[in-house]
């Protein structure tokens, strides 16, 4: 990290690049806006054109080009392409137009990327390590450039957004993740690492493509795949002991199985399982703001009993609890529906992580069913009488007109949020949302969807996206050095969400701050998940109390071209 020098100069950073090196590294590169004295001193003349410019008007000409484009998978593939010529610039241009810019880097474009990725693929970013190369995990971690790493997002690609296997393309999620660590979180760049572990795909179009670029190999499971992972966290584990690793869309027969294994044993959390639960939870609490009916009063119906489904309900059972709900009645208050229907007792094997969230037989006794056979999420929410519907089952329309419509006559507010991405796995749009109920539902969507009219005015709709909890996360852990990431870090992080959302002052107001100010709340989560840490007593160093927001503001990186010096 930068700081400035007492005189408020920054010291120089040293570089051993010069001449061609230094323009096609991604971190030092500068382009055009090295000065004549860089230009002497790197050996650059020549090799840039004559005119000097700077770090503004390189963004607003990129922003030009950018604008021009036709598509969004043009405009992803351009911004990647800058990310991978010049950080400072991709990162300037990010962070000064992120509403804009978000959907591009990040959902719902970034999953084209994925599925397109081997088309797109240009340079190097990140490590693959595949799994013929298990034995080699130890030598390509030990690479000098990867000595700053502080944060790492990995997949395995297999359940990338709502798109199911990706195989390799599934990079492009750590990449965008960590997009937004810098972008929204404050983290160094260079502090940061995708990872994808190549261990297959079951795609059979991408093993088909002749120009897939991942492991052309059936998807490993099983004992090889465990030891595998195994493998890779020890190495990650002796490589770098205080790193945060992110574990990012990985399949529900994994998700919950991996973080369970390894929370105790490095600094982890899975963002699809905790990051969506602390924003859902966050969201929520702000809509009580709006609905005026507190949160031990709700009763939720989540479409969707994976990793999202599961983790969203086990924090807001904490919740419930800390509203003065007993922990039976709290658990009771969820009806998941999967595939096969509402969870219950008696209906099927069910997976450990599921197990908290299955209905007691005696509570559907009685129940009028569409299909006696089958519990489906009408009957759900025809009988139980959900507040609250949540879908994270990544299915289109799921939440139909007769679903959203019964949900107002369960209460005068119903809050329906359709969090699954990208925008095309939406299980409804809030549009229809809107229309089916009249305006009363209080909508929150996972991708971005264009504003609603409300009483003759556009009215945002909110992006209830775990990018609003985990770049802040990953700030604060590692602002103070955290060592773990316990679920009392989760519960302060969506604490510290809520207590910002504009609805508290005016409950005709937006859930979540805009998207325009993700890096101020992402310092608001920082410091609220360092002190619980730090109350935990999950810290590395000895810190005192007030020092931790000086820590994390001084932490937040900043696009700017730092002077450089020669040397190693
Ligand atoms: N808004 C946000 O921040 C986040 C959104 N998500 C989205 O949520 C979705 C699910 O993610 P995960 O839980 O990690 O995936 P998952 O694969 O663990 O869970 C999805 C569940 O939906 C079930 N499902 C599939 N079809 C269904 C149907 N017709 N009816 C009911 N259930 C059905 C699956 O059997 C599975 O149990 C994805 O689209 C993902 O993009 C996930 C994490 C964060
Ligand atoms: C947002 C996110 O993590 C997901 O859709 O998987
Ligand atoms: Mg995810």
């Amino acid at each position: 990290m930068q700081t400035h020098t007492q005189d408020g100069r920054e010291p120089a950073v040293k570089t051993g690049l010069f001449g061609y090196q230094l323009l096609t590294d991604p971190r030092f590169n500068k382009g055009t806006a090295f000065s004549q004295a860089e230009r002497d001193q790197f050996e650059l003349n020549g090799l840039l054109p004559p005119a000097i410019g700077n770090l503004d008007e390189q963004v607003s000409r990129r922003l030009q080009v950018l604008r021009s484009f036709e598509t969004d998978i043009e405009r992803y593939a351009f911004l990647r392409d800058l990310q991978d010529t010049n950080e400072t610039l991709f990162f300037a241009l990010l962070i000064e137009n992120l509403e804009e810019l978000l959907p591009i880097v990040y959902t719902p474009t970034v999953g084209e990327g994925c599925e397109q990725f081997s088309r797109l693929y240009r340079k190097p970013r990140g490590l693959f390590l595949s799994y013929p190369q298990r034995s080699n995990i130890e030598r390509i971690l030990s690479h000098p450039s990867f000595d700053d790493v502080r944060v790492i997002v990995v997949t395995d690609g297999e359940r990338i957004l709502g798109l199911g296997d990706q195989g390799a393309g599934g990079m492009g999620i750590p990449i965008g993740k960590l997009a937004l660590y810098t972008g929204c979180g404050g983290i160094d760049p260079s502090a940061t690492l995708p990872i994808f572990l190549d261990v297959g795909t079951d795609n059979a179009a991408r093993l088909a493509d002749p120009l897939y670029i991942g492991w052309r190999h059936e998807r490993l499971r099983g004992q090889e795949y465990d030891d595998f992972i195994e493998t890779f966290v020890d190495a990650v584990r002796r490589r770098w002991p205080n790193v945060l690793l992110q574990w990012e869309d990985f399949a529900k027969n994994n998700a919950t199985r991996l973080l369970e294994r390894y929370r105790d044993r490095l600094c982890t959390f899975n963002d699809d399982v905790q990051g969506t639960a602390a924003v859902a939870t966050a969201t929520l609490l702000a809509a009580m703001n709006v609905t005026g009916r507190p949160l031990a009063e709700q009763r939720f119906a989540v479409l969707g009993a994976g990793s999202a489904g599961c983790g969203i309900s086990a924090q807001l059972t904490h919740a419930l609890v800390e509203a003065g709900v007993n922990a039976k009645e709290a658990r009771g208050r969820f009806f998941l529906i999967d595939r096969d229907g509402l969870q219950v007792e008696g209906a099927k094997e069910y997976a450990s992580f599921q197990r908290p969230f299955v209905q007691a037989a005696p509570v559907v006794q009685g129940w009028k069913l569409e299909q006696p056979d089958r519990i489906s999420l009408l009957d759900v929410v025809r009988n139980a009488k959900p507040t609250v519907l949540i879908g994270v089952s990544g299915q289109k329309g799921a939440f139909t007109q007769a679903v959203v419509k019964t949900m107002t006559t369960n209460c005068e507010r119903p809050i329906i949020f359709p969090l699954s991405n990208p925008t095309s796995r939406a299980e409804a749009t809030p549009e229809d949302i809107e229309h089916w109920t009249g305006g009363r539902a209080v909508i929150g969507t996972g991708s971005p969807f264009p504003p609603l009219t409300r009483d003759g005015k556009a009215f945002k709709v909110d992006q209830t996206n775990n990018s609003y909890v985990f770049p802040g996360i990953g700030l604060g852990v590692t602002a103070i050095d955290a060592t773990r990431v316990s679920d009392g870090m989760m519960m302060a992080a969506a604490r510290a969400l809520a207590a910002v959302s504009p609805a508290l002052g005016n409950s005709k107001d937006s859930l979540l701050p805009p998207i325009a100010s993700l890096r101020e709340v992402s310092v608001t989560v920082a410091l609220a998940v360092a002190l619980q840490a730090h109350s935990e007593g999950l810290v590395a160093h000895p810190v005192a109390t007030d020092e931790i927001e000086g820590l994390i503001r001084r932490a937040v990186w900043v696009p700017r071209y730092r002077p450089y010096t020669r040397g190693r």
